[in-house]
């Protein structure tokens, strides 16, 4: 179902890939689309600087692709959080050699490059876009992986398995975020595309709001949209009026 108008009383949660951009073959291969920027501060203004980005990736990474974004990221799944004007925090994190699960990723990904380990600096991304035929195998060795790794939990996601902190879930973000004065009282609405974001949709709708699915698969979302450019129109919609 098509959501309704964006409330002016929202607080705005947006997932990154897969929803504010479109899926690529790469993590690097990402392309922001040339009014994205512009939408989002728009967006920031219109709602009192009640929008953040919720996304696995880390917070470096996000705003390299979006420099000038003026709200709120939780970024690492949640592990890190960086408020507008602030430095990033870590919350949420494990306490872990990460540099160590990385060489140890690399290690187990060597015998075939079509895989690609994604460091992260409180977790690690085994990607296998470019060998489907190594699904399996990518999830029972990430599975062996995390078994020495207490603080760390498999997260699930389009062509990849993630290790990230056990404590760190979308979930967690956004209540952290709806405490912030500026998200505080609002209406959460939670847009995503992936497994990691249906905690945070379920948050939102237990706040009252709702949560959209952003492309197909199962959802607890309450509404849903076609893909990011179904998205963007739906937000510009809300900045027209
Ligand atoms: O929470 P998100 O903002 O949706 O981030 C989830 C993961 O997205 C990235 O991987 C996914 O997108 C890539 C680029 O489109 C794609 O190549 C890959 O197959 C997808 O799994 C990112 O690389 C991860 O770090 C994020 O956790």
């Amino acid at each position: 179902m098509t959501p309704p108008d964006l409330p002016c009383d929202a607080a705005l949660f947006l997932d990154f890939d897969g929803c504010l951009v479109e899926i690529a073959e790469r993590p690097d291969a990402i392309i922001v689309p040339p009014g994205t920027p512009d939408m989002l501060a728009e967006l920031h203004k219109a709602l009192g600087g009640a929008v953040a980005l919720v996304s696995g990736r880390n917070v470096d990474d996000l705003r390299q692709y979006l420099p000038g974004f003026p709200g709120a990221i939780a970024g690492s799944h949640g592990a890190e959080m960086a408020l507008p004007g602030q430095d990033i925090a870590p919350v949420d994190a494990a306490d872990l050699d990460v540099h160590a699960l990385h060489v140890r990723a690399r290690d187990l990904a060597a015998h075939d490059d079509r895989l690609m380990i994604e460091p992260k600096p409180h977790g690690v991304v085994m990607h296998y876009r470019a060998a489907p035929d190594l699904s399996e195998w990518v999830d029972r060795t990430m599975t062996e992986l995390v078994a020495h790794y207490p603080q760390l939990a498999i997260q699930q996601a389009k062509m990849a398995i993630e290790l990230r902190p056990a404590n760190a879930r979308k979930d967690r973000a956004l209540a952290r975020l709806m405490d912030l004065p500026q998200f505080a009282g609002r209406m959460p609405v939670y847009a995503g595309d992936d497994l990691t974001d249906e905690v945070a949709m379920a948050e939102a709708q237990s706040q009252g709001g709702f949560g959209i699915k952003i492309g197909e698969g199962d959802s607890c979302a309450r509404y849903r949209l076609a893909d990011p450019v179904a998205l963007s129109r739906w937000l510009n919609r809300a900045l027209a009026v």
